[in-house]
């Protein structure tokens, strides 16, 4: 059942916003103008949705006015609300994969293609700072059932490696219940094995063990966000948090973490209201259908693996 309560009745700026990829995969990013609200920052281009306007009709009507393009496709790519000082900012993030036409700045500004490398240094609006630490993850995230589903470590490792060959890039390793000596060795085999395959892997635990472990990040649960009060670790780690009332979102946001994991509890309807109150990206737990979760503000799905028998 849904401990959270309806969305504050603060006034909310629905903003459509785009990823839009070179060749090369760089993204083309805008400068606001001066005089307007975080006026010099680098962005991605679009505005505020008109009333009756869907965010695919706003990014239509933006890019044209802006940049002089013409969006032919576009889609979901994630969500997230920001609380600027006196201002709600909902921003909903489209990739729009065809276009046409030369862009330029139509209102003046400064345009230009910037790698993810290359845009995480540049001055951007706070509320894309998450968005930029997960663009290049994998938007399905494999969670492990632990190690009391697998016969043994050398199983585990076996069905890491299956999981990998299979083309999954973002992954689990789950700490709890596992004997020390153990788990040691299998982590280091793991992220041996992941760094190979260009994966990139969490411990589920605590994050001084994950950093120990050299993990790439942490997953953490409820009850370790809890007993925190800052990001465990630094910027070029991910901390994911496994969340399920607002206060946990609230929390999640505070401590600066990357990522959402938020279970599809009561429908779609229900999960979507949620999202629209999450200050950072969102995986649907327990969910496969990643078109549906994006179509519902999430940036991507999380699950937990079944050992092949
Ligand atoms: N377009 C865009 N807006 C963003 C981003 N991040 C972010 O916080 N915002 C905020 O979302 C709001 C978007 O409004 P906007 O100024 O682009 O709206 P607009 O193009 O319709 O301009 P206008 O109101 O002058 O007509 C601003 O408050 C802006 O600061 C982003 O990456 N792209
Ligand atoms: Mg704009």
């Amino acid at each position: 059942m849904s401990s959270l309560p309806e969305p504050m009745a603060r006034a909310e700026v629905l903003v459509a916003a785009a990823v839009i990829r070179d060749e090369r995969g760089r993204m083309l990013l805008a400068r606001r103008p001066e005089g307007k609200h975080l006026a010099g920052l680098w962005e991605f281009p679009g505005g505020k949705c008109e009333p009756g306007e869907s965010p695919h009709q706003a990014l239509v009507r933006e890019l044209h006015e802006e940049l002089g393009i013409e969006v032919d496709h576009s889609e979901p790519l994630l969500s997230l609300t920001h609380h600027y000082p006196g201002k709600t900012v909902r921003l909903l993030i489209r990739t729009v994969d065809a276009w046409h036409g030369e862009a330029h700045g139509r209102e003046g500004q400064a345009v230009d293609w910037y790698s993810l490398t290359d845009a995480r240094r540049l001055p951007m609006p706070a509320a894309d700072r998450p968005m930029l630490q997960v663009l290049d993850l994998q938007p399905c995230f494999l969670r492990d059932p632990g190690f009391d589903a697998f016969d043994s470590g050398e199983a585990f490792l076996g069905d890491w490696q299956a999981r990998l060959d299979a083309g999954q890039r973002f992954l689990e390793l789950n700490a709890d219940r596992v004997d020390p000596a153990l788990l040691e060795s299998v982590a280091g085999r793991c992220g041996e094995l992941a760094r190979r395959a260009g994966a990139r892997w969490l411990l589920n635990g605590e994050p001084a063990l994950a950093e120990r472990l050299g993990a790439d990040g942490v997953c953490l649960s409820s009850g370790v966000l809890n007993s925190l009060e800052a990001r465990p670790l630094p910027h070029d780690r991910l901390v994911v948090v496994a969340v399920r009332t607002a206060a946990e979102l609230e929390q999640a946001g505070e401590i600066d973490a990357d990522l959402i994991c938020l279970p599809v509890e009561a429908g779609w309807g229900d999960f979507e209201a949620r999202v629209a109150q999450s200050p950072l990206p969102v995986l649907a737990s327990e969910c496969e259908d990643l078109e549906t979760a994006r179509s519902h503000g999430a940036f991507g799905v999380a699950r937990v693996w079944k050992a092949e028998p």
